[in-house]
């Protein structure tokens, strides 16, 4: 099995505000968000990064997508370290969250234009892949209305789209489901799919055991910003279901 992502010591502590420490209820001025964190994905699987709220997932995948610095340790995506190059690590993955808010006032058109470029796609490559995309997702009857006007499950299906523009072989979602309704939610699981089918390799953060038993050919289980168990889908749920393997693994968090 060929690595598509090493992950190798991560390291990220915030300083908290006055502000923050209030809302966090701590005197304690920093935060360590994520601590020696390392694990590994390899090409054309779907790897899941579970853990409860706050554990570090949003930092780690936004160290790995070169958006923050990591204090200590580095990650390969593809062989390409994020430290050493992270532009060229920019150019081979897509980052998708359901945070990602389109521009209201512009069209899908204008928009799956607007990243291309910015992803500097050959311009013929660009517009038959929007051709393909749109009429595959039913964008094409809406490509010249504003994304205002249009449903969540559309906009969704923009913010996919856009998402890989630039045919990253390394796609990554960062609890891609959240608040959306079902039918929108299978939308993005569908997209996934089909993304492995075509041979990307993909790295998903989630609190949603069903959404890790459905997809994940591997897990990483991240509780309090540290690695607690990385392995094989059905390595670790040999004897028990995937929440009973989290549970377990929580509560004695608990007793430590
Ligand atoms: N910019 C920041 N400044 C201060 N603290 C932060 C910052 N970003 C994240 N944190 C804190 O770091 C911890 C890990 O947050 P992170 O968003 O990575 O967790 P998560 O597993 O993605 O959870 P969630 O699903 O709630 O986003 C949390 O306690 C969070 O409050």
């Amino acid at each position: 099995m060929e690595e598509i992502l090493v992950v190798n010591g991560l390291n990220k502590t915030f300083k908290l505000s006055k502000k923050q420490q209030k809302i966090d209820k701590t005197d304690n001025p920093v935060k360590v968000a994520v601590k020696d964190l390392s694990f590994k994905a390899y090409k054309g699987e779907i790897y899941g990064l579970l853990g409860p709220n706050g554990a570090g997932k949003t930092t780690t995948l936004r160290m790995i997508s070169t958006l923050i610095k990591p204090d200590s340790g580095d990650a390969l995506v593809d062989g390409v370290s994020i430290n050493d190059d992270p532009d060229l690590v920019r150019s081979k993955i897509g980052f998708l969250t359901s945070e990602l808010k389109l521009e209201d006032f512009f069209t899908p058109n204008y928009l799956y234009d607007f990243f291309s470029n910015l992803h500097q796609v050959d311009k013929e490559v660009a517009q038959k892949r929007k051709e393909e995309v749109f009429k595959k997702f039913g964008i094409d009857k809406f490509a010249e209305v504003k994304v205002g006007d249009l449903s969540t499950g559309m906009k969704q299906k923009i913010s996919l789209v856009i998402s890989v523009v630039h045919n990253p072989n390394i796609i990554i979602f960062d609890e891609p489901t959240n608040g959306l309704d079902i039918i929108t939610a299978k939308t993005v699981t569908d997209f996934l799919v089909d993304l492995k089918n075509e041979g990307k390799s993909i790295i998903l953060s989630t609190h949603i055991f069903s959404l890790v038993e459905k997809l994940c050919d591997r897990v990483g289980i991240i509780i309090d910003g540290k690695m607690v168990l990385e392995g094989n889908f059905s390595e670790i749920t040999k004897d028990m279901t995937i929440e009973e393997r989290f549970f377990e693994l929580y509560d004695k968090k608990g007793e430590a």
